[in-house]
């Protein structure tokens, strides 16, 4: 491999970071930071690694899901765990429904830094610079809040320690327990039918684990009946705070990007002779690049060998986001080169980020509609050409808020006002994610029947 070291993405060409005022600042919180402890182990990440090669290979299936931007204000036990729940009932939900082992990553811990489409935002005729994300600037509409603050990645460090303390506290120490799925579900509305539909799937469990405990397994002597694998994951787009937190695994002296689990590029950072490749390609966490409608088959490869030159399985993701309507045209050439070529990819989708629009009534919205007709035509042109639909990337919450309009309360333009939270895109709701979660089952026992038939 060409030289690299976990700066070496300082001598090439950048997007979308920050303009701190005071260099110095920045350079002594960034030597703090490199002399903190990690927050995760190479050994974590390695076993993630092994788990989407098990994706990769169609053996399993990968929920990645989270806030769009998590924020300080929110940061409390309740989001975290309510968030933890709605993934943990959406991944039985396609456990059970799919058939299928789910590999779960949460967008927690650590996704705090904000690509925007714009460096400016205008609101009653003041324009100001954009919210960047909390470990940038502050989302308060003020001049003073949005000067990029290096104190922040010092902040966001010890939030993303804390929460990932408490996920792993959560992931094994009693919650994720199969014995207590009926504790999971996170509906707001109790005569939600999907409630009922979730408690018959809960009790069937019950039933399965009682029948267990008469043959002798338990909680007690069954791991993997009483404790949960999940894994953090945010995008790595501010590159000082990436590298401060990079160490040389000292078991294979291997570099990995201690920051979380699994990292990934965003859309407006993957130029190919850009930093964030370069960065990424250094690193041996398994990692994501989106993928929009405007990447070209030979763009594809060329991307793929920069990051994945050793073709390993489940090194690397491709996160489509493409939009309901453009999917059917832009995906099916760029699967069909992927197989041509042999590259092993896990391919996962985004259904949010390329359905964001304007509702009449101001806010950022996504219709559920737009995200559900994403998914499906994903499952349809990995049918089509013959590959695994891999997984799905959702950006949801276990908050009852209202961001994205439809699903089975048809939420309206009108209704998004009681309770519009984000600090930047619309999220599901938990009821909006367990509907998705019944309906992506369906799509996923589908696929794996059909691929069971080849
Ligand atoms: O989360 C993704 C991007 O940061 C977000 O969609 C950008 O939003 P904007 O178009 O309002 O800048
Ligand atoms: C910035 C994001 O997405 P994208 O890079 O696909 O626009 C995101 O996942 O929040
Ligand atoms: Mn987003």
């Amino acid at each position: 491999m060409k030289s690299w070291n976990p700066n070496s993405w300082r001598n090439f060409p950048i997007v979308q970071q920050p303009e701190y005022p005071d260099q110095a600042v920045l350079k002594s919180i960034e030597a703090e930071l490199n002399a903190a402890p990690p927050l995760v182990f190479a050994e974590e990440t390695r076993s993630l690694y092994k788990s989407l090669a098990d994706v990769c290979e169609g053996k399993a299936f990968l929920l990645q899901g989270g806030d769009c931007a998590e924020s300080f204000s929110d940061f409390s036990a309740t989001n975290i765990r309510d968030t933890f729940k709605t993934l943990l009932q959406m991944a039985v939900v396609l456990t059970y429904g799919g058939k299928c082992p789910v590999v779960k990553i949460a967008r927690m811990a650590g996704q705090y830094a904000k690509p925007r489409s714009s460096d400016y935002e205008t609101f009653d005729g003041v324009t100001l610079p954009s919210y960047r994300g909390d470990i940038i600037n502050s989302f308060e509409f003020t001049e003073a809040a949005r000067i990029p603050d290096p104190a922040r990645l010092m902040k966001a460090y010890h939030h993303s320690a804390a929460t990932l303390n408490l996920l792993r506290a959560f992931a094994q120490g009693g919650l994720a327990d199969l014995h207590q799925v009926h504790r999971w579900n996170m509906s707001f509305v109790a005569a939600n039918p999907l409630r009922d539909k979730f408690q018959k799937v809960a009790d069937r469990i019950q039933e399965a684990l009682e029948f267990m405990e008469v043959c002798g397994i338990s909680s007690s002597n069954a791991p993997n009946l009483r404790e949960t694998s999940l894994y953090t994951s945010h995008e790595a787009l501010l590159l000082g705070y990436e590298e401060a937190l990079t160490r040389r695994d000292h078991l294979t002296g291997d570099w990995y990007d201690c920051s979380s689990h699994f990292v990934w590029i965003g859309e407006r950072t993957r130029q190919l002779d850009h930093a964030h490749i370069e960065f990424f390609r250094g690193i041996n966490n398994p990692i994501g690049v989106k993928v929009g409608p405007g990447m070209k088959p030979d763009e594809l490869i060329e991307l793929i060998d920069a990051l994945n030159p050793d073709n390993k399985a489940g090194r690397l993701t491709l996160i489509t986001r493409m939009g309901a309507d453009i999917l059917p045209e832009k995906l099916p050439a760029l699967v069909r080169k992927v197989q041509q070529e042999g590259r092993k990819v896990i391919w996962s989708s985004d259904p949010m980020h390329g359905n964001t629009e304007k509702a009449s009534t101001g806010y950022k919205t996504r219709n559920f509609n737009n995200i559900l007709t994403e998914i499906s035509q994903f499952f349809a042109v990995h049918k089509a050409e013959g590959s695994y639909p891999g997984g799905v990337h959702l950006e949801m919450t276990g908050q009852h808020v209202t961001e994205c309009t439809g699903g089975a309360y048809g939420l309206s333009d009108e209704d998004l006002a009681q309770r519009y939270r984000t600090q930047c895109d619309p999220r599901l709701n938990a009821d909006q994610v367990l509907e998705l979660g019944f309906l992506i089952a369906d799509l996923l026992k589908d696929a794996r029947a059909h691929r069971a038939k080849k």
